[in-house]
């Protein structure tokens, strides 16, 4: 594809994200392409990474071009991310005579601009992303409403905290030592042309550099990589699930953890991954397979089953990876920033508080109940487990441990993972431990 017509795909893209504003955008991003197999792999890691640097910086654009009338068009905020790329990022910083050129009413390119709006990105080529004039919610892309409790919880943190939450996530892999040693990964990567070295923390995670097509590599499609971010691997870490024991992932979704679980056990044992959604479950399917694991079952979670009630206390690992805002992952989802309500957020706490009462029943005496969420939120985080502990007298704070818990993290109590200080998604992870 030229250039122009790569723009003119980004900016069909972001109109589809625009037209779906419940619907997360990856999602959207994947139906798109899939309606347009003649996209190749490097256009569409293209078209994606233009999509998502106007995403990412949609407040900052929409400040910028806040005097358009009618608001600023898709095509306008797609321009203007091209002329306001930062260097760091994926998408090449090009002029405004650059630009313009692109948008030639060729086929396949976009309409010409139109004086108004060429006269808007002209003005916009004159300055940066980030303006000292900004108000901080706008500078770092977070809702109005949240800004003061992330204010209150990160005090001087914040800015550091919220800078790093905005820059692309690295693509993380786990090696699967079911089926082979993180060297042996990493050369299976090299072989074809993928470049990947050791995550710092996670024993089993490989970062590889840039965006690279991991999803093609044979490595992948024999199972012996999965895509996992380095922080969720260390909350599969947290559950120091061992080989014979019986462990439950309640909320399993399509399996990340269950693999890694399956993992960490040796494929001995027994695991049971339970959702309340039956797709979710439904794609852990194929992913068990690829990974070789045969300890797991799923189970899906409906109303009224008595499943649970037949298993009261007989887990000796329950990981609760509870629904959450998905804060953490705003780097990698930062069309989720502008979804996000306050109202969600209440009905979050109300599911996590039930989902932990319902979970800590299954843990047998002197057991394990793992509480993580991928929010930066102490309300989703802290204030959970707190009142959990003052509901549950028989369980006690214990410390992040495991054979596989990296020894650089103290895991003394309550354990906060972030992107400025560990370079991973924010994650949230918390052992309680029930009386024997
Ligand atoms: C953070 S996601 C889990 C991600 C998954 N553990 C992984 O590593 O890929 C949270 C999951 O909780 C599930 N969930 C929501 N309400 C639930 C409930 N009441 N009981 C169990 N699971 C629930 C959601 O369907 C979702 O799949």
């Amino acid at each position: 594809m030229t250039p122009a017509a790569r723009l003119s795909a980004a900016i069909e893209l972001l109109c589809a994200i625009e037209s779906a504003p419940r619907r997360p955008a990856d999602a959207v991003a994947n139906a798109f392409f899939r309606d347009r197999r003649f996209i190749g792999g490097g256009d569409r890691r293209a078209i994606s990474a233009l999509t998502w640097a106007t995403l990412r910086g949609w407040r900052r654009l929409n400040w910028h071009l806040r005097d358009v009338p009618g608001g600023a068009s898709p095509r306008l905020l797609v321009a203007a991310a091209i002329l306001l790329a930062d260097a760091a990022g994926d998408v090449p910083q090009q002029g405004f005579s650059e630009v313009s050129a692109l948008f030639d009413g060729s086929r396949f390119a976009p309409d010409p601009l139109s004086p108004r709006e060429a006269l808007a990105l002209q003005s916009v080529a004159r300055s940066t992303l980030d303006d000292p004039a900004m108000p901080r919610a706008i500078r770092f892309e977070i809702p109005e409403w949240l800004e003061p409790a992330l204010g209150a919880q990160f005090g001087d943190a914040f800015e550091t905290e919220m800078a790093a939450l905005l820059q692309p996530a690295p693509l993380d892999l786990r090696v699967n030592l079911l089926r082979g040693t993180r060297d042996e990964a990493a050369r299976a990567l090299r072989r074809e042309k993928l470049a990947a070295t050791p995550t710092p923390l996670s024993p089993w995670g490989l970062r590889l550099a840039g965006r690279q097509p991991i999803t093609a590599a044979s490595a992948f499609k024999s199972g012996l990589v999965e895509i996992q971010d380095e922080g969720s691997q260390l909350i599969a870490a947290a559950v120091s699930a061992g080989p014979d024991m019986r462990v439950l992932d309640y909320c399993a979704g399509a399996g990340g953890k269950t693999l890694a679980l399956a993992m960490c056990m040796d494929n001995r044992g027994h695991i049971v991954a339970c959702d309340v959604s039956e797709a979710r479950l439904e794609g852990a399917v194929k992913r068990l397979r690829r990974a070789g694991v045969h300890n797991a079952e799923r189970h899906l979670l409906v109303s009224g089953d008595k499943w649970a009630k037949r298993r009261a206390g007989s887990f000796d690992r329950v990981l609760v990876d509870a629904p959450c805002s998905g804060t953490g992952t705003w780097r990698r989802n930062p069309d989720a920033r502008r979804r996000f309500s306050e109202n969600d957020l209440a009905e979050l706490r109300v599911k996590q508080s039930e989902i932990l009462d319902r979970a800590a029943g299954l843990v047998r005496p002197g057991g394990r109940l793992v509480y993580a969420t991928c929010s930066l939120l102490a309300a989703e985080n802290a204030d959970q487990v707190r009142a959990f502990l003052s509901r549950r007298p028989d369980y006690t704070m214990g410390a992040v441990d495991g054979p596989n818990w990296p020894a650089a993290l103290d895991g003394a109590g309550m354990v906060s993972l972030t992107p400025a200080q560990h370079e991973t998604d924010g994650f949230f992870v918390c052992v309680l431990q029930r009386a024997a």
